[in-house]
């Protein structure tokens, strides 16, 4: 199959402990102002440069996800790192993902801070040579003077809100309200859970 024939699916890693406004905001604008006609939400079970000890259930924040996306058909959420060695090298996820997907050309979207420090991620060489990558600016981050900032590399000028998971989780550790920097449905869902309350 030729490439301009495939769908062009871009990919977006995280934790999303919880998902939150500032993820969907970056995906909402990536999607509309790039060529891709997905974007799929790749809930990583353990960020191999991350460790958080408040990290909840991979389930549930994949639950998360699922609520948070339920209105755009065009944004998908995958689990596909639960059945993958831990921590999630995300090399190993995206050549498993091209092998099960030959009707899909990948991008995956950075933001400019892991473009920065890409010599930390496993096999960065490879990741940059055989895939496209979509990059977005986070303060303080040049992508353009970057070494890993080569021709496979687009920039987009996405607008970015400056919250965090771990904002939302610490303020509901204070028994604050977070109801409007989480999707629709899912600060409901955190209160059912009992998450992120006793930590
Ligand atoms: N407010 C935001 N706007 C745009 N992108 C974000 C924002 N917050 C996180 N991201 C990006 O989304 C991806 C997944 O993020 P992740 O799930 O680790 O969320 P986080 O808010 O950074 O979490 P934590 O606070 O727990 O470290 C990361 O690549 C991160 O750079
Ligand atoms: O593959 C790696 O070596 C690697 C190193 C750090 C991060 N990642 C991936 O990048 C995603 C976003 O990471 P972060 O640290 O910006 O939240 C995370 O969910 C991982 O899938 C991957």
């Amino acid at each position: 199959m030729i490439n301009s024939a495939k769908i062009k699916t871009g990919l977006f890693f995280g934790s999303f402990n919880p998902v939150h406004i500032g993820h969907m905001a970056l995906a909402n604008y990536i999607l509309e102002y790039s060529d891709l006609s997905e974007i799929w939400f790749i809930v990583t079970p353990s960020n191999p440069l991350k460790k958080s000890k408040d990290l909840v259930d991979e389930n549930l924040r994949l639950e998360m996800v699922k609520i948070a996306i339920a209105d755009e058909p065009r944004f998908s959420v995958n689990d596909i790192e639960f059945f993958m060695p831990r921590p999630s090298y995300t090399i190993d996820t995206l050549f498993a993902l091209k092998e099960k997907n030959p009707e899909r050309q990948f991008s995956i979207i950075i933001g400019s801070d892991n473009l920065v420090h890409f010599e930390k991620w496993k096999n960065p060489e490879v990741i940059i040579t055989t895939f496209d990558v979509i990059v977005y600016p986070r303060p303080g981050f040049d992508a353009l003077s970057a070494k890993y900032f080569r021709e496979k590399v687009s920039l987009i000028d996405a607008p970015l809100l400056d919250i965090s998971s771990t904002l939302i989780r610490d303020a509901i550790a204070e028994k604050k309200s977070m109801r409007f920097l989480v999707p629709c449905g899912v600060y409901e869902f955190i209160l059912k859970q009992d998450l992120y309350s006793g930590l």
